[in-house]
């Protein structure tokens, strides 16, 4: 049997895609809108008070095209707050005027592919390990979000590589990563036996050029060229409560 790597695990994420129900909002009137609007910046406030207690942290992005029109993406220390996080969020006024499109449950995910040889003590100790675990996600222009596998086919099966086989593909993987340093920030979150496929792929930019570049240079790399597979793809433009608020009125 090959060697499962090691992970470790952060915070619980929840990427929640919602399309605007338009007909429904533009027959509301003045009263039930801000109805709606108010009670979606009162939550906005208690997920920022979250963030602010570095409990959790919470992103909103428009969706550009018809897959969804916004991307509620929130990372929690358990499943159940997520869960409360949904639910009270469906109770809002606001909710009521958008329809589910996707979601993916996932946990932030760190792999020891890269883990310095003799490195001695709990990784878990390691502030900077805790930081990547437990992120406050970054507040760029733009976001990109797919789901992916690694192949299990007879000739391309990443759970039948050895362990330094693998190594030696993420290795390579990392060094084409790092050239888009200070340009595209990933978060990359675990969910094999959370969701439909093995993992979320979330990336943050000031560029949204930079998703294209990064994602086709990677298309050339062994581990994503063999044993890639994608999900749909959804790209957007960060939202404010303020952005929000002003595109709905
Ligand atoms: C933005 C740049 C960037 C950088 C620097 C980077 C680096 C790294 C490192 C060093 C490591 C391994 C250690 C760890 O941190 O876990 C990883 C891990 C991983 N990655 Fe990555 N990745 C990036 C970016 C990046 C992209 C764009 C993709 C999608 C691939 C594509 O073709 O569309 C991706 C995928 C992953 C996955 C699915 C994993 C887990 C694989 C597993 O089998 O466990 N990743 N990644």
């Amino acid at each position: 049997m090959n060697e499962a790597a090691l992970t470790l695990e952060g915070w619980y994420a929840l990427h929640d895609f919602r399309t605007i129900n338009w007909s429904l909002w533009n027959k509301a009137d003045d009263e039930e809108k801000a109805h709606a609007l108010d009670d979606l910046q009162s939550l906005w406030e208690q997920w920022k008070k979250t963030e602010n207690d570095n409990l959790g942290s919470s992103v909103v992005y428009s969706i550009v095209g018809q897959k969804a029109d916004l991307v509620f993406f929130h990372l929690r220390e358990t499943l159940e707050e997520l869960n409360e996080l949904e639910t009270e969020f469906n109770k809002t006024a606001f909710a009521r005027y958008t329809i589910p499109a996707y979601s993916y449950v996932s946990i932030v995910e760190l792999s020891n592919y890269m883990a310095k040889p003799g490195a001695t003590g709990d990784p878990m100790d390691n502030p900077e390990v805790q930081a990547r675990l437990k992120p406050i996600l970054p507040k760029m222009k733009h976001i990109c979000f797919y789901p992916m596998n690694k192949k299990r086919d007879l000739q391309d099966n990443w759970y039948m590589l050895s362990m330094e086989e693998r190594r030696g593909m993420m290795r390579s993987h990392g060094m084409i990563g790092r050239n888009y340093a200070g340009k595209v920030k990933q978060i990359i979150t675990g969910s094999v036996g959370l969701d439909d496929w093995e993992w979320g792929v979330t990336l943050f930019s000031d560029d949204p050029l930079q998703f294209k570049k990064l994602v086709y240079e990677m298309r050339f790399d062994e581990v994503s060229a063999r044993f890639g597979e994608f999900g749909s793809f959804f790209v957007g433009n960060r939202h404010t409560d303020e952005s929000l608020i002003a595109m709905m009125k």
